[in-house]
């Protein structure tokens, strides 16, 4: 049975629980800013004339008594033959947007002895996600022919799909892989493609996302050999800029619907930064508490007022603990109480997660600690609060954690809970960063020739590549497609460009890796593989004695062997975590776009970045103390890739009153600081990207900062810094302005990952630095 939760009842109740948090003693000051957003009610229109009447009674008898007014116009628009994107909020009903048309299509698309007419494809970034949209196709209880086609499926289960289903959930692996190489097989299919979803589009960002632009052109090429034109369906419940997004992933004009007419309550956004801890840090830094143990302690207030939440925690380990530490500090208050909380991680089994969604249901549970992997795969409702410890990593990902408490018409609560980093501590000290302004714009970059040039032979082998294909595959296609045919790729015939080789040229492109062979994540005990990691992250985050945590699981890497591609790790359990710190070299090959900034320049182009891991700290967890760091013996790579950077003339440092001492230091900390903030701009993780600085660098005869993408020919991230400097490099300026420490701290200019001991850092001087870079008048 459905527990009702009293904070239902009480309207407005949600601001007064926050401030009753922050009024505990002790706590002065760690509130730093609440944001109300008000109630939202519902506008709903009539069923669309053309949706199928048995189609519309499955929905009603689901509850849905009529369609909300985004959700007819995106199928409306889809109806109608239009690309359409839904960027509307988590539990906006998107999937009946996109389903109304598709069940439409099929059950009106079938011949008189119910031969399949129309066909659909559903496109999931996770299997999981795929299993749910099954579960939810099959609860309409409708004549349909769905299946999912993954990893998983079996023989007859593909051959099924293949020959007989009219509706089939995947991912873009399985396009990549199986069934664009298998084309001709599936031509029945293909041809009577009607509609493509793509489900959480806001996850193709970055090298991933031009991959998968490319594989969802390689579709669109082929069906049109079949004579099919599919009108594509994306759906995400935050991405910024949506119509933009979506042209660049597929290669074709999108209609963006963005106005969400569902109801929702009140919705509370706490910001919350821990305090000093009495512990210091690299050269003597001051550090603040963990988020995850102040997480910990508001879990267990909130569990002893009964508000159900969800606690999410970067690693299992984490989320364990949160568990556990909640659950230690409410038996203080009530033996009853521990016994209320729990911890989740992904990888349950479906029965496990159908009993802990029930428990939390049902009320017997009230507090659940859990790892991201929640955020695909469970459907939790009916919560009242979420906590995050530490920022989710975009503005999107932020809304979609919060989006799970409240569902419906609720009130709900969200705490982000600052981590020690610069990012972190921007956001909850800005408040007008985070929620003044539209999420993020999905950032990747489909014109990349290390991303393309694999596509384009996977796309030959599949049918012969012609003049009047190369528009699709973007402005760099010519060039590309003429390097691969120079380097014996491809054979340029009177028909086209052929792939000869005998090879599978899908095998070129690992769609989820970022250049190179991943190196394979292997438990020494029974040789599993576990996961993989990027060729490009491997030194960084699979060496040996790494604690690498995958999936929220925590494991220790025992031999890293780059030759084998292959690190061997075992389960472990230790009470601190790793980061590896590298030093780097950068060569200027061409400078492609510049602007003038009061005497300085900032420039964006090609460069090649020499970099080298050199050894890896060891912080204890919880607490993120430095106890130790060791060396670590592995070779310099080299990368080709994109970077933003920016130049000042001595004259103008001169005259700002910048001594040349004090250059290297602060030109160092506005650096870190910019790494830190960038994700802010471009959807990245601050470790997608690196920098570099100097107090004058060979090429520009300058002081000079840069910051490059970590993927070979870029993943767009840098271009995006460019296209935002201003804002950027403002918020830089800012954060490390607004910074309580005195002399830098990882909250504002210390990085965890720098090959130099965050030596020689200048706050003081960074900030000044920036001033004069953004055309302030010195000091
Ligand atoms: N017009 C409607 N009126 C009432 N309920 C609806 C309506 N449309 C959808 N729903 C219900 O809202 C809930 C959320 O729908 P759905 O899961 O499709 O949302 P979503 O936007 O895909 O969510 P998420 O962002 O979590 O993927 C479902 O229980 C669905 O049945």
């Amino acid at each position: 049975m459905e527990v009702e939760s009293t904070l239902d009842l009480l309207p407005r109740r949600m601001g007064q629980l926050v401030d009753r948090l922050a009024a505990v003693p002790g706590r002065e000051g760690r509130l730093t800013h609440l944001e109300l957003l008000p109630r939202r009610v519902a506008a709903t229109e009539e069923w669309p004339a053309w949706a199928a009447a048995d189609v519309v009674d499955a929905f009603t008898a689901r509850g849905v008594d009529r369609p909300w007014r985004h959700q007819v116009l995106a199928a409306d628009a889809a109806h109608a033959g239009r690309h359409v994107v839904l960027a509307t909020g988590t539990a906006s009903g998107k999937s009946l947007a996109y389903q109304l048309p598709a069940l439409t299509a099929i059950r009106s698309g079938r011949g008189p002895r119910g031969q399949r007419g129309a066909t659909v494809l559903y496109i999931a970034p996770t299997k999981a996600l795929a299993q749910d949209q099954l579960a939810g196709l099959g609860s309409l209880g409708l004549d349909v022919r769905v299946t999912t086609h993954d990893g998983d499926s079996g023989r007859d289960q593909r051959d099924w799909a293949r020959d007989h289903a009219e509706y089939v959930l995947t991912n873009p692996d399985m396009l990549h892989r199986s069934l664009l190489p298998a084309h001709a097989r599936w031509s029945s299919f293909l041809g009577s493609l009607t509609y493509v979803v793509v489900d959480e589009c806001h996850h193709y960002r970055g090298v991933f996302g031009a991959h998968v632009s490319h594989v969802l052109r390689r579709l669109r090429r082929i069906c049109a050999a079949y004579g099919a034109d599919p009108t594509f369906v994306l759906a995400s419940a935050t991405v910024a800029e949506p119509e933009v997004a979506a042209h660049r992933l597929i290669g074709a004009d999108v209609l963006a619907v963005t106005e969400d007419t569902s109801p929702r309550g009140e919705v509370a956004l706490a910001l919350w930064e821990p305090p000093f801890s009495s512990g210091s840090g690299e050269n003597g830094a001051p550090v603040r508490r963990a988020a995850s143990s102040e997480t910990a302690d508001l879990l267990a207030d909130l569990v002893a007022e009964g508000v159900r939440t969800l606690a999410f925690v970067r690693s299992r380990r984490g989320a364990e603990q949160v568990a556990m530490t909640a659950a230690d500090l409410l038996a203080e208050v009530d033996p009853s109480l521990p016994g209320q909380v729990a911890s989740y991680r992904g990888g349950y089994l479906p029965e496990e997660r159908r009993a802990i969604e029930q428990a939390l249901r049902g009320g017997d549970l009230t507090g659940l600690a859990a790892t991201n992997a929640l955020e695909l795969g469970i459907d939790i409702s009916g919560l009242d609060a979420v906590l995050m410890a530490g920022f989710p990593g975009t503005r999107a990902a932020l809304w979609q954690q919060v989006g799970r408490a409240g569902r419906g018409a609720q009130d709900a609560l969200g705490i982000l809970v600052a981590r020690d980093d610069p990012l972190d501590t921007y956001l909850v000290t800005h408040p007008e960063a985070l929620l003044g302004r539209p999420v993020e714009s999905t950032v990747f970059d489909p014109t990349n020739p290390h991303v393309l040039g694999p596509h384009l032979c996977a796309a030959a082998q599949e049918r012969p590549l012609t003049e009047a294909d190369l528009p699709l595959f973007g402005s760099t296609a010519r060039d590309v497609l003429d390097a691969l045919t120079e380097a014996g790729l491809l054979r340029r015939r009177p028909r086209g460009w052929f792939w000869t080789d005998r090879r599978r040229a899908c095998d070129l492109a690992d769609i989820r890796s970022t250049g190179g062979s991943p190196v394979q994540l292997v438990e020494g005990e029974t040789g599993r593989v576990v996961g993989t990691v990027d060729a490009a992250s491997a030194h960084g985050t699979a060496h040996e004695g790494a604690v690498y945590v995958h999936r929220g699981e925590t494991w220790l890497v025992t031999s890293l062997d780059l030759e084998e591609h292959v690190a061997v790790i075992e389960r472990a359990d230790p009470d601190y975590s790793t980061s590896a710190r590298e030093i780097t070299d950068i060569t200027i090959v061409a400078e492609r776009e510049h602007r003038d900034w009061a005497g300085c320049r900032l420039s964006f182009g090609d460069v090649d970045v020499s970099h080298q891991v050199v050894s890896f700290l060891k912080r204890r967890q919880p607490g993120g103390d430095v106890i130790g760091e060791e060396p670590l013996d592995l070779p310099e790579r080299s990368l080709r890739t994109c970077a933003v950077w920016w130049t000042v003339p001595e004259h103008v440092l001169a005259e700002a009153g910048l001594a040349e001492q004090d250059l290297p230091g602060a030109a160092h900390a506005a650096e870190h600081c910019s790494i830190g903030l960038l994700p802010l701009f471009a959807t990245c993780d601050r470790w997608d990207i690196g920098g570099v600085s100097t107090a004058l660098h060979p090429d520009t005869g300058q002081l000079t900062v840069f910051v490059y993408d970590g993927h070979p020919g870029g993943a767009g991230f840098a271009e995006r810094g460019f296209r935002a400097a201003r804002e950027w490099l403002t918020a830089t300026r800012d954060a490390i302005e607004a910074c309580a420490c005195v002399d830098g701290c990882p909250s504002c200019i210390q990085s965890p990952k720098c090959g130099n001991q965050n030596n020689p850092l200048d706050k003081p001087g960074a900030a000044r630095l920036l001033d004069v870079l953004l055309g302030a008048p010195a000091v």
